[in-house]
């Protein structure tokens, strides 16, 4: 395996579990992205904010629990486990022939895992600037004043949210019209109101042009005469995959334009015994989705028939913002020219999160038809969006329906505990109007947005 992340150490634990002697190289510490820059880092601090812990001690409780959550997986444990690391920087020299520190490692097999790093955007001016990226953002050792935050993805609006309630001054500035473009715009629109309520200055819609300042100062041109001052700069703009010095051309490794790694549905790379797994293949950049690929790159490789493979359509993924934003399957944005219905249920209407005050989100299921019954049964879910305080866990029940293909039906026949009952509420739906709203049909060519909600149910 190259690469110690996620999709590197499932890939060795799997192999280890079929008998393979199996070496991980990695460049970084075994754990990746995840574990020291990642989902760990990022979730404390959220947690640590919503708590309202001072930053100093917030920051303090986010090395604590990084060096928690890797001392479960340092070099010491996998080597009790059977798997023999290696520290170093890989690249092939000839097939199945990898070089690190000057020694060389062959193997039947290899998998690519070497995850991606922070992208910096081609922004006139940024090289100048002593900006911060997720490598480099957990180390602050000292609370800024004010803080940039150049791109509103899952990043930029997890730390936007994060830093603001630490009592940074945070200004978020996204090139696309709205925050989490990819995703359904109604949510999108709920997370714009409940950053600009935390304090965040959300500008949408607009380019950076041209960054000029020192250490501790920062002035972003943003076009029509406006410029953001700020202490610091995050740039949180996507990721670039880590192929660029692997010697992928001497195994004739494919890769897209991008960089990212191209393969198969079983995650082989056409090249004889080499597979990837994880960010590196630009498939479904999340942490559970980089060990499911670990695991399959290892026992498609293995075996000649029956090869496992990877689909991505029931796994959901979830923004850790107050309120979380989680998703599975299709969003409604995305449906044109699908046969679908789609039932909406308000946060408001929700008992729960009426005792939580917290209000704000919305639950949208999305059932096509079942073959040969059509909607009879409700038909099958083709996707969930839920923003809600708890959407993190509220989306496993939508996305083991989806996984199982089973009747949406089963969702509202399945009693839940009062008042955690937004699922049943909303699946209920599909058979008629309840609590005064039914499913509706989708809309197509699209036309939906959550500002020119048009369906009475969605009021
Ligand atoms: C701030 C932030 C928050 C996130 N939060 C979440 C979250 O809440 N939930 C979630 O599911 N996902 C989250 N993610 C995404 C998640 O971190 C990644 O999807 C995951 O870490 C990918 O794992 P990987 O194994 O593919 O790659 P990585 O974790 O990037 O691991 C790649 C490893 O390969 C090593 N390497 C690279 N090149 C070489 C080489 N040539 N030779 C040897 N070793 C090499 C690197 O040192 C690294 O250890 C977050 C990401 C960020 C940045
Ligand atoms: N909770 C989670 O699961 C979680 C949390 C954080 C990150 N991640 C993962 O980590 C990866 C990186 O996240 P990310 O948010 O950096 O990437 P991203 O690609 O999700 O978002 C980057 C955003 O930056 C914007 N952007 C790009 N260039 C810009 C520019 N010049 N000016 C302004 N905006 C610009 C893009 O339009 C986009 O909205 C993603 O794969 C993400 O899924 C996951």
């Amino acid at each position: 395996m190259i690469g110690g992340g996620a999709a590197g150490l499932a890939a060795a634990a799997t192999a280890v579990r079929a008998g393979l002697r199996v070496s991980l190289v990695t460049e970084g510490p075994p754990g990746g992205d995840c574990t020291f820059t990642g989902c760990v880092p990022s979730k404390t601090l959220l947690d640590a904010a919503a708590a309202d812990l001072s930053f100093d001690t917030a920051l303090k409780r986010v090395r604590e629990t990084v060096a928690r959550v890797a001392a479960t997986e340092s070099e010491q444990v996998l080597r009790q486990q059977g798997i023999d690391v290696v520290r170093g920087r890989a690249h092939f020299v000839v097939p199945r022939t990898i070089e690190v520190g000057g020694s060389r490692l062959r193997a039947r097999r290899v998998v690519i895992a070497t995850g991606t790093r922070p992208a910096v955007p081609p922004i006139l001016g940024v090289a100048d600037v002593p900006y911060l990226t997720t490598d480099t953002v957990f180390d602050l050792d000292a609370m800024p004043g004010s803080l940039a935050v150049l791109g509103g993805g899952a990043v930029g609006c997890e730390l936007a949210q994060a830093f603001a309630r630490l009592g940074v001054e945070v200004t978020l500035i996204e090139l696309a019209d709205r925050l989490l473009p990819a995703i359904d715009p109604d949510a999108s629109a709920l997370l714009a109101e409940a950053l600009t309520e935390n304090g965040v200055r959300v500008h949408t819609g607009v380019p950076a042009h041209r960054v000029r300042g020192t250490r501790n100062s920062v002035a972003i041109d943003i076009g029509k005469g406006e410029t953001i001052r700020s202490e610091r700069l995050l740039v949180a703009a996507g990721r670039r995959p880590e192929t660029g010095d692997l010697g992928l051309d001497v195994v004739d490794v494919r890769t897209d334009q991008n960089g990212f790694i191209i393969v198969d549905r079983h995650l082989r790379t056409g090249a004889a015994g080499i597979s990837a797994a994880g960010d590196v293949t630009g498939l479904f950049p999340f942490t559970h989705g980089a060990y499911a690929m670990g695991r399959i790159a290892v026992q498609a490789s293995l075996r000649r028939s029956n090869r496992p493979v990877f689909n991505p359509h029931a796994i959901p993924r979830v923004v850790f913002t107050d309120p979380e934003i989680a998703i599975v399957g299709a969003g409604e944005h995305k449906l044109d020219g699908v046969i679908a219905k789609v039932a909406y249920l308000s946060m408001s209407e929700v008992d729960r999160a009426i005792t939580a005050a917290a209000t704000r989100g919305f639950v949208k299921l999305i059932a096509g038809p079942r073959r040969p019954l059509g909607f009879a049964g409700g038909g099958r879910l083709l996707g969930a969006t839920i923003v809600a305080s708890r959407a993190g866990e509220l989306i496993h029940e939508p996305a083991l329906a989806m996984q199982l293909g089973m009747f949406t039906g089963r969702l509202a026949q399945t009693t839940h505990a009062y008042p955690s009952t937004a699922i049943q509420q909303a699946a209920a739906q599909f058979f008629g109007t309840y609590g005064g709203r039914t499913a509706y049909p989708a809309e197509y060519p699209r036309r939906v947005s959550g500002a020119t909600a048009k369906f009475a149910n969605r009021a």
